[in-house]
């Protein structure tokens, strides 16, 4: 058999920086769709260099599918993912489908995702995290100081990860949880066998108050690696850890505190009535209203 010729490196290293892409994922017939434009204009003004996949559900309207498409947005649709039928109550009733998330492992003609939430916005770019290992997943450690984590034994005796110093750990309730990212934003490598085995494992796994995000922190708990706020900056932590974040050199915000997307605001009643909020959800609105961003084929 002849020898085959080897690929161009160049070629190859083009090739598959082509299999490079950002991810989101959509759900319903609501505004989150402002979102998934939101982030596709800001992706565009930092010049990313890779395209922004969507996954949609089967409830998402073809209207707003044309506006993504219309934004540049490649559209994935995907079956819903439910977790095993159960009782528990989740943080938010329309956590059960986040599960769903799940279904971007199966999108193996890409080799390296940044996954973002539809509530999140790109301030710098960030290509720069598809360079990270492979072989793990990346992500920010978030914060257990909402109320939404009043369930947990490290609220109930105020410790958090964004700082372990302030209330140690007891050493009669050994050790300490181990660190737990936000499931709003990683770096992950979509793959078969381990997107086969994230469904078979769900369905042993009872569904949790974190839903997807519990989920996945506990699946790929030996393969964690954090990386630093800038990348995920999940807003309630501008209140409760002020001291570690430097807001000029965030790159990433995470629209997530309760109730404090966007798009539900005009951008003068701010969330908490903060000055820095507000000024957050302007920066949003400017970027989604700017139309020198829209995608011009
Ligand atoms: O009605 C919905 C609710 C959620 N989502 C998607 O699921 C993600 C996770 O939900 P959310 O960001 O509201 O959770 P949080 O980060 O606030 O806990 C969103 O960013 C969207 O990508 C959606 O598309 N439609
Ligand atoms: O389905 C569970 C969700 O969990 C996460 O939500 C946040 C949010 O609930 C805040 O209100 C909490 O304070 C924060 O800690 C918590 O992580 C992810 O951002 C989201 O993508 C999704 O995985
Ligand atoms: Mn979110």
């Amino acid at each position: 058999m002849a020898p085959s010729i080897p690929m161009d490196p160049v070629i190859l290293k083009q090739n598959a920086h082509q299999q490079r892409a950002y991810m989101t994922f959509l759900a319903g017939n609501g505004e989150y769709v402002k979102g998934v434009v939101g982030l596709a204009k800001g992706l565009r003004k930092v010049k990313s260099a890779y395209p922004l996949v969507v996954a949609v559900m089967p409830d998402v309207p073809e209207e707003h599918k044309e506006i993504l498409r219309s934004q540049a947005c490649i559209m994935r649709e995907i079956e819903p993912v439910y977790p095993p039928d159960d009782q528990v109550s989740y943080a938010r009733d329309y956590y059960i489908i986040n599960y769903s998330k799940l279904r971007i492992w199966n999108f193996i003609e890409y080799n390296k995702v940044v996954f973002l939430d539809a509530d999140i916005q790109v301030y710098d770019n960030i290509d720069e995290l598809f360079d990270l290992p492979d072989g793990y997943l990346h992500g920010v450690i978030g914060c257990f100081c909402e109320k939404t984590w009043s369930h947990t034994p490290q609220y109930k005796i105020g410790y958090c990860q964004q700082c372990p110093e302030k209330v140690k750990w007891p050493v009669e309730m050994e050790s300490p949880p181990p660190l737990y990212y936000n499931a709003g934003m990683f770096v992950f490598e979509p793959n078969l066998s381990t997107y086969e085995s994230l469904l078979q494992t769900l369905k042993v796994t009872p569904p949790s108050e974190f839903a997807e995000q519990d989920f996945l922190n506990v699946f790929f708990e030996k393969v964690f690696k954090p990386i630093p706020l800038v990348y995920n900056l999940i807003m309630s932590v501008l209140w409760r850890h002020p001291e570690n974040v430097e807001l000029e050199n965030v790159k990433v915000i995470h629209y997530c505190a309760p109730g404090s997307k966007p798009w539900k605001f005009t951008g003068e009643e701010a969330y908490m009535d903060r000055e820095d909020v507000k000024m957050l959800v302007k920066r949003w609105w400017d970027i989604y209203n700017d139309e020198s961003l829209d995608f011009k084929s």
